[in-house]
């Protein structure tokens, strides 16, 4: 692959800003367990007063690092640098570079379509970038999930890790890296969620049980969390959007998490049958629930209970990253807000088979999800309305 290497041109990107400690941080947490409360978390209550860091404390110094770094482009926006205009000349071999950005959508268009018909609206090289960072995440994915993931070892994900640094520092392994190495080179996009998303899938290689839901918090945050993250720089902030770069990251990270848990929810029976369980064990005990309960996989009362408060839950994290959606450039709303409304609509699914998650896959009838489509549009550029929060609710 050296003639890639030869074309890709972008210099080693530096981690310059310091992390920017917890100023906000009891207010956040604060929040976080207002937003939280309802269920009995007895692990979040303790997060609070407990000396030692919480997860969410530790993913919320990611985002403040995410947040300054993103400050700076919305800065360079003001200064008049456009991010949607191709940059010209930057490469010795333009042809090559445009058809490992092809390659990239034709995966995307393989793996996920209505994601992939949603990026259409975006401009051209956002696009671009978007499916570069999908394809790597896919990849990054398919090592522990797919068809070869019971050969892969902690070493496997380390040399992963390197290849991930020398695309960050402009040496390319591939195409889709390449796609990738030009991306990153472009905005402002950290390595550091790239790093957190492997090190997701170090804990899916050692990790089977989760005692209660700052662990799992943590791992929601690793494997998809990490994606709102590195999107939102790509994505870009409205110009005229008065939120604070931090609040809109923590809106991608809520999208990130809420998702992860919807999937979590979704594969219970799945999951099992392969030995894993994502529910917290402690709120499990609490229920009068247990592994055993999981893996015989009977529909119950405690088990209907146990649930609703999981959903509860995960449409909270949906609630708050929808405050986030309508901050981003207008032509990167669309996109989000269909993946948005399609995967919540998948906890209404698990509702509609009476909990039954062990047998039953939850999913989103073509019917529904057509109706997203237009009702994602009409959030993305009229706002969100009572009517269409009615008919997709
Ligand atoms: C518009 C949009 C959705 C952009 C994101 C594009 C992108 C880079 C996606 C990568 C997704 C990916 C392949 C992640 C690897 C890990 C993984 C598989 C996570 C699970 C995804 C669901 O996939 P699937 O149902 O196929 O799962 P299986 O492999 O079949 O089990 C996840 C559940 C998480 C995906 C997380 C997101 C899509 C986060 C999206 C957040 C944003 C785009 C931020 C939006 C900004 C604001 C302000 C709200
Ligand atoms: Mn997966």
């Amino acid at each position: 692959m050296s003639g890639v290497l030869l074309w890709v041109n972008c210099g080693p990107k530096e981690n310059a800003i310091s992390l920017v400690g917890f100023a906000r941080k009891d207010v956040r947490i604060q929040k976080r367990f207002r937003l939280c409360s309802g269920i009995s978390f007895a692990s979040f209550s303790s997060a609070v007063v407990e000396p030692s860091r919480s997860s969410e404390e530790r993913v919320y110094e990611v985002v403040l690092k995410q947040a300054a770094l993103l400050k700076e482009q919305r800065k360079d926006r003001k200064k008049g640098l456009d991010f949607d205009k191709p940059i010209e000349g930057d490469f010795t071999n333009g042809d090559l570079l445009s058809s490992a950005y092809d390659r990239c959508g034709d995966v995307c268009a393989e793996y996920a379509k209505t994601f992939y018909l949603g990026t259409q609206l975006m401009t051209q090289e956002r696009r671009k970038a978007i499916w570069a960072i999908y394809v790597w995440c896919r990849r990054t994915d398919e090592l522990v999930d797919g068809p070869n993931a019971s050969h892969i070892t902690p070493k496997a994900l380390d040399r992963w890790e390197q290849r991930l640094t020398d695309v960050f520092e402009g040496r390319p392994y591939d195409m889709y890296d390449a796609a990738l190495s030009d991306s990153v080179s472009k905005y402002h996009v950290d390595i550091q969620p790239f790093k957190d998303m492997i090190e997701g899938m170090r804990l899916d290689l050692r990790k089977s049980r989760y005692n209660n839901f700052d662990e799992l918090y943590l791992y929601c945050y690793y494997v998809a969390g990490t994606v709102g993250l590195m999107s939102v720089p790509v994505m870009g902030i409205a110009p005229e959007s008065k939120a604070s770069t931090e609040s809109v990251y923590n809106a991608a990270l809520a999208l990130g998490i809420a998702n992860q848990l919807t999937n979590i929810l979704r594969d219970v029976g799945e999951d099992a049958r392969r030995g894993r369980v994502y529910l917290p064990q402690d709120e499990l005990s609490q229920a009068g629930l247990s592994d055993d309960d999981i893996f015989r996989g009977k529909v119950t009362d405690k088990w209907r209970n146990f649930m609703k408060g999981q959903i509860k839950r995960a449409r909270m994290f949906f609630d708050e990253a929808e405050k986030g959606v309508s901050e981003l450039n207008s032509a990167s709303r669309w996109p989000v807000w269909a993946s948005l409304l399609l995967y919540r609509q998948i906890l209404d699914s698990i509702e509609a088979n009476d909990y039954n998650n062990f047998t039953k896959r939850a999913y989103v009838g073509k019917a529904k999800k057509l109706l997203s489509l237009p009702v994602a549009y009409g959030r993305a550029f009229l706002g969100p309305q009572k009517l269409t929060k009615m008919i997709t609710r």
